[in-house]
């Protein structure tokens, strides 16, 4: 391979047969089971299932953040040439800020109460990336007006009690876009919000995917969410991928009966 095939080689996360178990008091739990799946750059990848069946916890393995009774007991995620999970913690996190940016269903959990708006970006955005005061400012104000606040100094004086959900979900996604993550993760990031602020928050990722070529994993429960907006599409139950495809097969085609009935919930 040349040096320009190499340059233009897809920039992707390959998650290879990768499992996962939990320790109980009733035992071992088989939370994830030889998974693969890949999130491409520029391209959003949905992993959709019911509640339990382990989206979020592979997930959180992308990140190195599994709960302490859990463990990877097989598989791969590479990046480039390295084996996410086979690094060293402290390298591994160092390399999260950058690789990973990471957005939940809930996010008044990932805001904190006491302080503005702007504290809490400027702070969060120096601790990633080394810049002044001034620089973080900026790169608020840019992300913030990116995500449709038309007076992001405003906004930035606010605490995030005085702020609807919708608008805290693009505060936390203003938020992590600032730290350019070349690999968003969106864990429900809808769920909570009226379906007029759902279709906004889609758009956003959407642009924010094609325009910055972000990879996005997005997680969702609701196959309906995704149709529109997912380049790839990987259904999963009970810890295993059953189906998998581009959106438009998983919808015209689908080849589970789990699929099936995931479609059939939408048009009911
Ligand atoms: N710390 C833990 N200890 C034991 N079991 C766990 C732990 N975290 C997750 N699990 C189990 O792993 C399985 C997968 O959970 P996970 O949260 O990934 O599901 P999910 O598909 O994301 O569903 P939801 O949308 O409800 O979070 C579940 O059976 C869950 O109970």
């Amino acid at each position: 391979m040349d040096s320009q095939q190499k340059k233009d080689r897809p920039k992707k996360i390959v998650v290879k047969n990768l499992s996962i178990d939990f320790d109980c008091e009733q035992g071992k739990i088989h939370a994830v089971k030889n998974v693969s799946f890949e999130i491409l750059k520029g391209s959003i990848t949905a992993l959709v299932g019911e509640s339990g069946s382990g989206k979020s916890v592979t997930s959180m393995s992308l990140m190195g953040l599994l709960d302490s009774n859990g463990k990877v007991t097989g598989g791969n995620v590479f990046w480039e040439k390295n084996d996410l999970l086979k690094m060293k913690p402290k390298k591994r996190m160092a390399l999260n800020g950058n690789l990973f940016g990471m957005i939940f269903q809930d996010p008044m959990t990932s805001l904190d109460p006491l302080f503005s708006i702007e504290t809490q970006m400027v702070e969060g955005i120096r601790y990633h990336s080394r810049c002044s005061k001034k620089e973080a400012y900026e790169k608020a104000v840019k992300n913030l007006f990116d995500m449709g606040f038309d007076e992001p100094e405003k906004l930035m004086k606010k605490r995030p009690f005085e702020l609807s959900g919708g608008m805290c979900q693009r505060v936390m996604i203003a938020m992590m876009i600032a730290l350019e993550p070349q690999f968003l993760i969106a864990d429900e990031p809808t769920t909570a919000l009226d379906v007029t602020v759902q279709k906004q928050i889609l758009k956003k990722i959407y642009r924010i995917c094609h325009e910055k070529n972000v990879g996005v994993l997005f997680i969702t429960h609701d196959l309906g969410v995704v149709g529109e907006i997912a380049d790839k599409v990987y259904i999963m139950q009970k810890g295993e991928i059953v189906d998998k495809g581009n959106a438009f097969d998983i919808f015209d085609r689908p080849n589970h009966s789990y699929t099936k009935k995931l479609i059939a919930s939408i048009i009911n």
